[in-house]
Formats: C-alpha cells, structure tokens, sequence
C-alpha cells in the first residue's frame, strides 16, 4: 500500500457552473443567454434536454452548501450567469442577480467554505450574441464592464476570480466544431473569438488591478495530452498540434506575449488570421496571478493528412473509457502538468476541474461510484507527482459537486460526487463523495 500525501496548505474544492445546476432562468430578473436559445433549439440537445430547470440550485443553494460543508471542502468553485446581472450584457444592473450571488456568498462563508467566482461559463447574453457576440470586437468592452462591477460588488468577499473558463470550448468547439452554443461552425470566427476572448481576460485583469480589488486572477484553460504514436516527425508534429491548440494557443499569448508560430501558420494556411491590434498584446501579457487547469482526457494521436483541421487521428490503444466515451490515462495528467510547467515556468496552478463521466445509479439509497474513486485516485496520483516534481499545484478542484447539465449531452452524463434524481431533485451522497470527503480532510489517501 502507498500512501499519497499533500502538504497541509494544499487546497481541496469542488466545481460547478450557473447555467448548469441554477434553473430559474426567467426568475430574479435573469436575461436570456446563448444557452437558453441553444438548448431549446430542436437537435442540439441530447433529449431535447435544457438548464430551465437543472438541479433548482438557484433556490437550494442552502442545501448544497450544508452538502459542500459537509463533504469538507475549502473552496468552492462556482460562476456567476451574465445574465443575472446584466440581462442584456450592458446597462443597467441587475440588483436581484447581485443580491443572489452575495446570498450564495455569504452562505458560504459563513460556513468556512471559500468562495472561487468564475465570471465566464458560457453563458453570454444573448442580447451580446444578437450583436455578433465573442466575434463582435464590442463584447470585449462588455465582458470588462461586467468583470469590473463584479469585482467592485464583491471585493474582500471574493478572492479567487477565474476570468473565462475553457477557451478552447468557448472559441472553437462552439464556432468552429460547433457542438456548443451557438453551434457556428466557421473557423476564422473562431480564431477571431480566442484573441477577443484572451483580449477580454486582459482587460477584466487590468480592471481588476486598477480598482486595488483584493485577491488574485486567473483564467481555466482546458488542455489535453496526445501522446505520439510513433517516433516519426509526422506522428509527433500532429500531436503537437493538438496539445498546443488548447494549452500553448491560450497560455504563450499571456506568459510569451505572442501566439505560437506554429498555430498561427497552420490557421492561416486555413485561411483564419489572428485580428491583433496595436497594444492587445501587451493587454493580455502578464495577465493572471494564477491559472486554473480542467483535464479529463488523455489520448494517442497518428498523422493522417485526410483527418481534418489538425490532420491527427486518435489511435485506440485499449484505454479503459468513461461513460461519455473519453479515454482514462492518468499518466497524461503529469506529463500535460509538466508540459506547462517546463514551457512557463513556476506558475501558481490550481487544478480547476478534473473527473469522470459514470452513470451509476441510486440502489437502495447509495451509489457505488467505484469506477470515478479509481479515477480520481489515478488522476490525484498524477497531481501529487506533479507537485513532487516542482509543478506550483496550489490545490485541487474536482468536476462537479452534483451531477448537473452536460451541455449538449443533457442530463444523461453524469459528472457529480452527489447523484441527482432530475424529478424530484433529490440528492444522493455516492460513495465517491465520502472517498473525497477523507482526502479533503486528511490530505492524504493510500493506492
Ligand atoms: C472533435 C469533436 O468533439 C466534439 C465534442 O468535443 C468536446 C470537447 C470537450 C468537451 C468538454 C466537456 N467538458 C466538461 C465541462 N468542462 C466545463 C464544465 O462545464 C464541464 O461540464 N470539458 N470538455 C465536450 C465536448
């Protein structure tokens, strides 16, 4: 038996996001996001299903507090929906989506549990998007004013701020692949939409800093590993690729100051160039006081000149899958760590997201979630080596507290420590959430 041990200052959390756990989307004078026309768009939604209600944690946000003390967590990691403060993503605010957010807030330090706002989950307005949305140069502008009023609202009570969560889904899975809102499938729309969005982050940060808001920012890219199936340049080269287009297309701009070469020509050869203009770059240079990292995921890639944008292919080696069909490596956890690590040096990170997608369900009131504790063990293991090889791991943050919305996958992916009965709401503790609940008080656990 092994025994895996944190240091004493290392941080346990759990995650989740407004648009899937809230519901209420017509209560407390919410606006309309891209999510809400989306999901109700026939065809985009596995099941037609959508976040009108989700897990109703708008009104039990009480109750998944008590859930979260409970589990023994020191943060919490939640975002706040546009939305509810700005129904129309500009104007005038909306003082019942403020007072919401300070409700949840103040619950949850009262209960020693320390609040972490992440400000962009994709759920724009869609007020915003009927202008262009993240294409339109103007929301920029927009997402800053909000970031500013958030910080100013919240200042002393907040202290970890994440600007936009998962650049890579927001940009080009949801304008390029179109699997999400607002399901565009235009790769230079795309392109356009992460220099805007890292311009945004840049300009939230600046605010950040200019009104002395107490605490520190960062913003959760979600990165992969592609391990090369060969030695051979090609294999290699394509799954580069892959890794750079979700971790170094998003993270050389902050801590380089310029895009990566490599991408950069591979968008143009595909006719999408980056619209910079004088100064963004020094806006989004040496923009964060910490990065969030979101990994699920690990796969082998081969060079195939008829497989797309990337001209990489997966290569199924076997891999035991999650129930959402994504591979479980563990091993590509430390070495993506150790990847950004070596490319950027000692960075604060916190891990901001990281689990399994398994479908248990409740018999005889308990869920025997074996399958997401082994996960976790192997993917907690990688953390640790991470942090023994010099990696700046500031804490862990698991996906997600309750099983909740799964964007386009509805609610038949469950992603939660706390199973939830869609009907009535109920919530059941799995046994993977009393496996947490000892790492997230002992700091330790054995293999
Ligand atoms: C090549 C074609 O691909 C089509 C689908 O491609 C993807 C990729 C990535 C995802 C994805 C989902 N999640 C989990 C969420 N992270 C944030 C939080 O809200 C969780 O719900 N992370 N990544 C989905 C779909």
């Amino acid at each position: 038996m092994t025994i895996i041990k944190f240091p004493n200052n290392f941080k346990w959390g759990v995650a989740t996001a407004a648009y899937q756990i809230e519901g209420a989307v017509k209560e407390g004078g919410r606006g309309q996001s891209i999510w809400d026309t989306f999901a109700h768009t026939p065809g985009n939604v596995l099941n037609g299903d959508n976040g009108d209600v989700a897990c109703d944690s708008y009104h039990r946000y009480e109750e998944d507090v008590q859930i979260m003390k409970d589990l023994g967590v020191g943060i919490y990691r939640f975002s706040v929906s546009w939305p509810r403060i700005f129904p129309n993503g500009v104007g005038e605010v909306n003082q019942e989506g403020l007072d919401y957010y300070h409700r949840l807030v103040d619950e949850l330090i009262e209960n020693g549990i320390e609040p972490m706002c992440t400000l962009y989950h994709w759920d724009l307005p869609q007020a915003l998007q009927d202008q262009g949305g993240w294409e339109n140069r103007e929301t920029v502008e927009a997402f800053a004013n909000y970031a500013e009023t958030m910080f100013k609202a919240f200042n002393g009570k907040i202290k970890l701020w994440l600007t936009i969560n998962e650049p890579w889904c927001v940009s080009f899975l949801s304008n390029y692949i179109g699997a999400h809102a607002p399901g565009k499938k235009d790769l230079s729309a795309a392109v356009n939409i992460s220099h805007h969005l890292l311009l945004a982050h840049g300009k939230a940060v600046n605010k950040f800093r200019q009104c002395n808001i107490e605490g520190e920012i960062g913003f959760a890219p979600n990165v992969t590993w592609v391990e090369p199936y060969s030695r051979n340049q090609e294999d290699v080269d394509a799954s580069q690729r892959a890794i750079g287009w979700m971790a170094d297309w998003f993270l050389d701009p902050i801590f380089k100051g310029t895009y990566p070469s490599y991408m950069v020509d591979l968008f143009e050869e595909n006719n999408a160039d980056v619209p910079i203009m004088d100064g963004d770059m020094d806006i989004i240079r040496d923009s964060v006081d910490f990065i969030g990292i979101n990994y699920y995921e690990a796969n082998v890639g081969r060079f195939n000149s008829e497989a797309g944008l990337l001209q990489l292919e997966d290569v199924d080696m076997g891999y035991k899958k999650t129930d959402i069909g994504w591979f479980i490596e563990p091993e590509g956890f430390y070495k993506i760590l150790t990847y950004i690590a070596d490319r950027y040096g000692n960075i604060p990170i916190y891990i901001t997201e990281n689990g399994i997608c398994v479908n248990d369900g409740v018999e005889a009131g308990e869920v025997k979630d074996a399958r997401r504790i082994d996960y976790l063990k192997g993917h907690i293991t990688s953390v640790n080596r991470s942090l023994q090889s010099g990696v700046n791991l500031k804490g862990y943050i698991t996906w997600s507290l309750l099983d909740n919305f799964e964007w386009a996958e509805g609610y038949s992916k469950r992603f939660g420590l706390v199973h939830v009965n869609y009907r009535s709401l109920e919530r059941t503790k799995k046994d993977s959430f009393y496996w947490y609940k000892k790492v997230a008080e002992n700091g330790w656990f054995s293999v």
